[in-house]
């Protein structure tokens, strides 16, 4: 079977198209493989109620008219295979795994959707309902569908240019495919990349376990952090993981400092130290990394280690992802790429479970073949909002480790003590020997509330004792304020969160939530958002205050709203971000403490919700607005007006003063959704649940929320079961990322 090489452009059609006119015919399920109508027909029903959308079914469509092109019709089962991989990337998958759709379709598509149209109660009741996915792939088998993929010149094993490639029983979208490759040959080839510091005998060797030691010391047992080091110091790739307050950050501080030993020993760099760069997805991740990496490089014992290491050969800026690799407007292609790479040793990425596969993809191509890259994140949060879970799949392995002998020993010799036999694996894989898991929180003590519940969370285990202890007051720092009531009636919940959000409930923690310690710093008690509105409202900033003043009271102001921020699971409806933003809007105007509810007005927060390159912000930016004396009125006297005051782009402590007729895309921020608020922690975080339970909420959704909280948190939940629930939930991406590095 001849097949033709298709051009890329054809490919990047602009498949939104318009939706077809409603057929009323029902659909003759005989024909189904054996027709493209009338697949095509049961496309267009799906899709009408929007099981599918119209860029699904519009790429099912542009496959069957290449193929008729070609003079080869597509068989009609592969444009359905077709238009569920486009709704699978849609959902966050890289591709579709035919055996487990053949297997569970129901599970694997999530169609119907549970907020859909039931199947069979149509309005019209002319039109049969279209039967539903599952049902119609029970009526083909793996074998059938493997055929029919083979047969198309729509498809291939990635060797030719066409839209679908079959990998194994994983059928992609070619972009993601070559994604996923692109990702895969990166770390592969790194992996293989030998390094001075693989040799125990080596002096490099000896000099990085010099710097560790005076960077960590020695301890009984095993320390993860001296070894997280070790490993990331021996290997081109390395990832680090740990939950909140593991030491990421104090670990990759230590890290770089020693590698700048090694490299100023080094006669091959004839003392040259290394070019690094941090990098992390958000702008605001960004920032909370300056702050902490700050921290952590002016703590360093830099007089102590071996060779000449200064704090300048540690960097403590902290760009964005699309800062770094140089995002144009208007192109999803960056400034840096193969033919222009980064000028960069080694590369830090922190936040990486939020990277998805066409990002990370970039950061591979943008970086020198023999550059450094460490991604570090908690692997159990939430994965990327567009498709692929790379750091997740790249943890797969992290909690059981799985060092060989060969590993062990490198490790016994450069960082000391033994491991444990269960960390360890004569069997064990390339990418496990660079793979590190932090396993102590020191953000959380051992009393944490926060902590516990979320080990709870994560490891599935929310039973009736830590369900109690959230709501009759066992913990200092966890309040479940309506826990008592199963199903509460939701008026009165919604006032509770009304009141909460204003107020943040001292008064419901223990003791008011005064004289908690924690690190042994005096915590204030925990706040809502009155605390930033009497900021705002009760400066005493004049028309004579010069600039600085009034950025000192945005920094203040925007340090003030992250206190506290109220975090929901869903978008919509009264318990989404959009029905509680309105909620708590309406309240503090009630409360007299913003001038309106709507539109723009001093002390409205604002989340960007786009990447504006013009204005330099960023998807994930919070600025606050404020009333400030700028303006003129018509016989020149100071007047004001409104400006949106934004923290610098590049984490120093700037602010940047926008005027609110410049910002596109952005939305109130009461409100966000946990997804948007990954990268960011807040001082007090109260997560908000609905009455019933939706596919969106999984364990990692209720643990990053939780896990957003620094020191307290708060439950409200629309239904006392959706909480449990939804920690039974479990969404697994598909992608075949770690089987491609098994298999290279
Ligand atoms: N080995 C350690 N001993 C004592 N304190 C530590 C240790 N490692 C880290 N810390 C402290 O724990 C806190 C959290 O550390 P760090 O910021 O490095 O963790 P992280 O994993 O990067 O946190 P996050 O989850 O917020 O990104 C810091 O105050 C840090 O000083």
């Amino acid at each position: 079977m001849s097949r033709t090489r298709h051009s890329d452009q054809q490919f990047a059609l602009d498949l939104d198209t318009e939706p077809r006119q409603p057929t009323a015919s029902a659909i003759d399920t005989r024909h189904l493989f054996s027709r493209a109508e009338t697949m095509d027909h049961l496309l267009d029903q799906w899709q009408q109620r929007d099981w599918l959308r119209p860029l699904d079914v519009g790429f099912a469509r542009l496959i069957r008219t290449l193929s008729e092109e070609q003079g080869e019709p597509a068989p009609p089962l592969v444009l359905l295979l077709a238009a569920l991989v486009s709704h699978q990337v849609g959902r966050g998958h890289v591709c579709v795994d035919l055996a487990n759709l053949l297997q569970d379709a129901d599970a694997t598509l999530a169609l119907p959707p549970d907020e859909a149209d039931p199947v069979g109660t149509d309005e019209d009741a002319t039109t049969a309902a279209p039967p539903a996915p599952g049902e119609v792939l029970s009526r083909t088998s793996l074998n059938d569908c493997l055929e029919a993929l083979a047969e198309s010149s729509a498809v291939s094993d990635g060797s030719l240019t066409t839209p679908l490639v079959l990998s194994g029983t994983r059928l992609y979208l070619r972009r993601l495919w070559q994604y996923e490759r692109q990702i895969a040959d990166g770390i592969h080839a790194r992996l293989a990349l030998t390094s001075p510091l693989a040799d125990p005998d080596s002096e490099a060797t000896a000099t990085l376990a010099e710097a560790l030691e005076v960077l960590f010391g020695s301890r009984p047992g095993v320390d993860f952090q001296k070894l997280a080091c070790a490993l990331a110091a021996r290997n081109r790739f390395a990832v680090i993981t740990g939950g909140p307050g593991t030491g990421k950050t104090t670990t990759v501080v230590n890290l770089l400092a020693a590698l700048q030993a090694v490299a100023s020993q080094s006669a091959q760099r004839n003392g040259r130290k290394y070019r690094i760069r941090l990098a992390a997805p958000t702008g605001k991740a960004a920032a909370r990394l300056n702050q902490s990496i700050g921290d952590a490089t002016s703590r360093l014992p830099l007089d102590r280690l071996p060779g000449q290491v200064t704090l300048d050969d540690i960097p403590t800026r902290v760009t964005t992802l699309h800062r770094l690799l140089g995002s144009r407007p208007d192109t999803r292609r960056f400034r840096h790429n193969r033919d222009n790479p980064l000028l960069v040793d080694i590369l830090v990425i922190d936040e990486a479970s939020m990277v998805d596969v066409d990002l990370m993809a970039s950061v591979f191509e943008a970086l020198p073949s023999t550059a450094q890259l460490i991604l570090l994140g908690d692997k159990d949060q939430l994965a990327s909002v567009d498709a692929g879970a790379v750091l997740g799949e790249l943890c797969q392995r992290a909690t059981a480790a799985h060092y060989t002998p060969d590993t062990a020993g490198w490790l016994a010799s450069v960082v000391g003590g033994t491991l444990p036999d269960e960390l360890l694996d004569p069997v064990g894989q390339r990418l496990d020997q660079a793979v590190a898991m932090l396993r102590t929180s020191y953000r959380f003590g051992d009393g944490s509330g926060i902590g516990k519940l979320a080990e709870a969370v994560n490891t599935n285990a929310l039973d009736g004792a830590m369900l109690a202890a959230c709501r009759d007051g066992g913990f200092d720092d966890v309040i479940w304020l309506n826990g008592d009531t199963r199903r509460p009636a939701t008026d009165e919940t919604l006032a509770r969160i009304a009141d909460h959000a204003i107020s943040g409930s001292p008064g419901a923690f223990r003791n008011r939530g005064e004289g908690r310690r924690v690190n042994s710093q005096l915590l204030p008690p925990p706040v809502g958002y009155g605390h930033y509105l009497s900021l705002l409202n009760n400066h005493s900033l004049t028309e004579a205050s010069g600039r600085d003043a009034w950025d000192e009271l945005a920094r203040q102001t925007l340090r003030a709203f992250s206190d506290f921020q109220v975090l929901c699971a869903l978008r919509k409806g009264p318990w989404g971000v959009e029905g509680i933003n309105d909620l708590v809007a309406r309240q503090l105007l009630a409360h007299k403490v913003i001038p309106r509810a709507e539109g723009w007005y001093s002390g409205r927060p604002v989340l960007v919700t786009g990447n504006d390159y013009n204005l330099g912000l960023m998807n994930g930016d919070i600025g606050i607005t404020l009333s400030v004396p700028w303006d003129q009125d018509d016989e020149g006297r100071p007047a004001h007006t409104l400006r949106v005051a934004f923290p610098a782009a590049d984490g120093t402590d700037d602010i940047r003063w926008i005027s609110p007729s410049r910002l596109q895309q952005l939305e109130t921020v009461y409100a966000m959704t946990v997804h948007k608020s990954q990268g960011s922690e807040f001082n007090h975080t109260c997560l908000v649940l609905p009455d019933r339970i939706s596919p969106v909420m999984t364990r990692e959704l209720i643990y990053t929320g939780i896990t957003r909280a620094r020191n307290w948190f708060s439950l409200i939940t629309g239904d006392a079961g959706v909480f449990r629930d939804s920690v039974k939930q479990q969404v697994v991406r598909a992608s075949g990322l770690a089987q491609g590095l098994i298999e290279q």
